[in-house]
């Protein structure tokens, strides 16, 4: 694992420094830890290649028909057309009818499908092939059918899989490819039976290296555009997309779902006194203080200026306190005079405020961190009420 930790992944890939995290490396390995909105992306663009496979299968499936029937001997060649047609069926359905909600594991079932109807083909056919003794154009047609796992394994190649997704895609080829050789289906003399899944194991790895090459410029592309340059923070449009996503599945489970909104304390008189170069830096620090203490699955977002907002899945107002409470005791950085940084921070939960839009969530986060200035800054308000308050931690 620690290779998968290192720069080394991200030079080979010939990223530059930032678009690939060292700790992100292990992305290309599991879709395990992708965010929610790398995941979103992702499912889209598949479901999206997966169309364009299905379609071009759609169209070449039935049109090698005409050869087969000029060239092999009956009634293969109709057998071979029946197959072909109910194939091209399959495909033109994946493509008008498979219209899912897009979402990861709908992307993995129409690549499922999608693979699966060339596998069974592929098998089928070799059955069909094992009764037919072959010679002269009618055997070069009948070799064209061994040459379809290779093409499929070869495809995969145009998919932005993980390692692990590669594996698992490309193990039933390997398997139809293994089980056909030893029911001995093969009609074709291949100097080696062994030597062909060789050569498809290399394809295999050819196009999983090219998935992950795909997949590590997806995600540098995706933190791009969701990340705001200065604070490495979620910029406002992409926390705008985090924020539905999350409140949408928050009121699916029925589990409480958090809003923090932060402003940092006489931030203007930082870039009044120490110059706007120095406030950017404060920015940028206050924003890794806060992620290094967030727990995986919380996002921070900037959502303007000194105004961040922390967005704390599965957790009530009274434990987004206690959090907030721990985050200011470690301290939220240091101004340049270093003497501490405070913000005011209003926080609301979705199930307590009742709230069926996250836009009223947020305005009420708004109005609470509103009441934490006139309070007196350094504060947390968590409610209408002065209880609800959490008091300046810090000296
Ligand atoms: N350096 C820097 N300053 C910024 C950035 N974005 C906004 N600001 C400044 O942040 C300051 C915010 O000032 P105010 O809204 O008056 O708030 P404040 O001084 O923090 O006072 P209170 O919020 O009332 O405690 C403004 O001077 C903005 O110019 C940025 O990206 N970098």
């Amino acid at each position: 694992m620690t290779i998968l930790h290192s720069t080394t992944w991200v030079k080979l890939l010939g990223l530059l420094p930032g678009e690939l995290n060292p700790n992100e490396a292990s992305w290309l390995v599991s879709p395990r830890h992708h965010m929610s909105l790398m995941s979103n992306r992702r499912a889209q663009m598949i479901l999206n290649r997966v169309r364009l496979f299905a379609s071009l299968f759609a169209v070449l499936t039935p049109l090698w028909m005409f050869v087969d029937l000029l060239v092999l001997p009956n009634p293969l060649a109709w057998q071979l057309a029946l197959l072909r047609l109910g194939a091209t069926g399959c495909f033109t359905f994946i493509l008008y009818c498979y219209r899912p909600e897009v979402t990861l594991f709908n992307a993995w079932r129409g690549m499922a499908m999608l693979f699966s109807i060339p596998t069974l083909f592929y098998v089928v056919s070799y059955v069909l092939l094992t009764h037919y003794h072959l010679s002269g154009a009618s055997a070069a047609v009948g070799t064209g059918y061994a040459f379809l796992p290779f093409i499929l394994l070869a495809g995969f190649a145009i998919f932005p899989l993980t390692l692990l997704e590669s594996v698992v895609f490309a193990a039933p080829i390997l398997v139809a490819h293994v089980t056909a050789g030893y029911f001995q289906f093969t009609v074709v003399d291949w100097p080696s039976f062994w030597g062909a899944f060789w050569l498809q194991g290399l394809i295999a790895g050819v196009a999983a290296l090219a998935g992950v090459c795909q997949l590590a410029f997806m995600i540098a592309l995706v933190q791009q555009a969701v990340r705001d340059p200065l604070t490495g923070a979620f910029s406002r449009r992409s926390g705008e997309e985090v924020l539905e996503l999350q409140f949408i599945l928050a009121g699916r489970s029925g589990s409480p779902f958090s809003v923090a909104f932060i402003d940092i304390d006489h931030f203007k008189a930082i870039n009044d006194q120490f110059g706007h170069q120095q406030g950017d830096v404060v920015l940028k620090q206050f924003a890794q203080t806060l992620t290094h203490g967030l727990r995986k699955g919380d996002v921070l977002v900037r959502w303007g200026g000194e105004e961040f907002l922390l967005l704390l899945p599965n957790i009530d107002c009274r434990q987004a306190m206690s959090a907030l409470q721990r985050l200011r005791r470690n301290g939220l950085g240091q101004r340049p005079d270093q003497t501490p940084l405070t913000a005011s921070i209003g926080v609301a939960d979705m199930l307590e405020e009742g709230c069926n839009d996250w836009r009223q969530l947020i305005e009420i986060a708004d109005q609470r961190m509103y009441m934490a200035k006139q309070q007196g800054r350094n504060r947390v308000v968590a409610g209408r009420e002065p209880a609800a308050t959490l008091q300046p931690a810090l000296a």
